[in-house]
């Protein structure tokens, strides 16, 4: 796929407009969508019509999408939550038609969108599945400067603790397995992919005396899927699947639950982390991070997940050109 990267403004009130700026020069060719209101002050930029519109050297290129009011560094403005919600849909309908290689998500606050825009979704990825036609597709977080990689997949997301383990079916771990397996061939060219999945109890239940979701739901279905010739480890303790020599002997962890796979990704790589939709029908990554309301316009953010996301995106992109 061709053209440039899309990078969505994400909540204005947040990081997001100065890591657009941060990440120029990062060598990935982007275009940000957004109300150029809510760019620093004196970012060197130039409005475009179309995507791949030329700009000077140096300048950030702006499809502008205006919004309802300017916007102050910490603090979302409920007048502006349409907007935020509405540059994510003006990305995918440019990507979709072809228009742009890929999209890269600045990080959007779900509280103020559900509470200025009543935003229905939980993120992206569920607003991003529902876009491109409601196709099922799983998150996964990939890390680019730990060896080895850690990339693991969430399989329930945004859901509350108490409720994971009724969500974590057999139908939803086959389908978050399926998917992070043809998205590692497609996307990330690794042709037998190695997947481990998490048991969701202490121990991966210890044989059915800590919880009895792995005897009963999770080794069935690995089973059978090992008989299709998937490569499937597990289901593995939680707890020890995250050092360095387990990660070497796997490719892609699929988790039982948000936190799960989080919190091994950002405590290895949080600034080269990568949040990468897989399974939708274009190429959609975001860094690892959320809005950071407590440090924008501060000076403190750091630019580093976002071009590690722009730069995955760009990879995957020119695999599939
Ligand atoms: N893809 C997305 O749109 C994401 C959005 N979020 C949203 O962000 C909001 C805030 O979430 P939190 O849990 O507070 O996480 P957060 O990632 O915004 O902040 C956690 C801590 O990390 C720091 N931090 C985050 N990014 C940083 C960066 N680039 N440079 C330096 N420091 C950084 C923050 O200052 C804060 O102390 C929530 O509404 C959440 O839903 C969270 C993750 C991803
Ligand atoms: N905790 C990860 C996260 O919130 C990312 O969500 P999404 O907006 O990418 O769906």
């Amino acid at each position: 796929m061709t053209g440039r990267i899309l990078l969505t403004c994400g909540e204005p009130a947040g990081i997001g407009p100065e890591l657009a700026v941060l990440a120029l020069g990062c060598g990935v060719d982007y275009a940000w969508i957004g109300d150029p209101r809510h760019l620093p002050a004196g970012t060197p930029r130039t409005e475009i019509t179309a995507p791949n519109d030329p700009v000077p050297h140096g300048h950030l290129p702006v499809l502008r999408h205006d919004f309802a009011a300017s916007s102050t560094a910490g603090h979302p403005d409920p007048a502006n939550a349409q907007g935020v919600i509405d540059v994510i849909a003006h990305a995918v309908d440019l990507v979709m038609r072809g228009e742009a290689a890929a999209i890269t998500t600045l990080p959007i606050n779900k509280q103020a969108l559900k509470e200025g825009a009543s935003f229905r979704f939980p993120g992206h990825t569920e607003y991003l599945a529902h876009l491109a036609g409601d196709v099922p597709v799983v998150m996964m977080l990939a890390s680019t400067s730990v060896s080895p990689p850690c990339r693991v997949v969430p399989a329930t997301i945004h859901i509350p603790l108490a409720d994971v383990p009724a969500a974590l079916t057999s139908d939803l771990l086959e389908q978050a397995i399926r998917i992070t397996h043809a998205a590692m061939i497609r996307d990330f060219g690794i042709n037998a992919p190695r997947l481990a999945v998490a048991g969701l109890n202490p121990h991966a239940g210890e044989g059915g005396t800590m919880g009895r979701e792995e005897a009963e739901r999770i080794i069935p279905l690995l089973e059978r899927l090992r008989s299709e010739g998937i490569d499937l480890a597990g289901p593995l303790p939680a707890d020890t699947m995250f050092h360095a020599p387990a990660r070497a002997r796997y490719d892609a962890a699929i988790c039982a639950y948000h936190d799960q796979a989080l919190i091994p990704i950002k405590t290895l790589d949080f600034a080269g982390g990568v949040n990468v939709t897989l399974g939708l029908p274009f190429i959609r990554t975001s860094p690892d991070h959320g809005t950071a309301f407590d440090i924008a316009g501060t000076g403190r953010a750091d630019p580093d997940s976002t071009i590690a996301a722009l730069r995955m995106a760009r990879e995957m992109a020119d695999k599939t050109a």
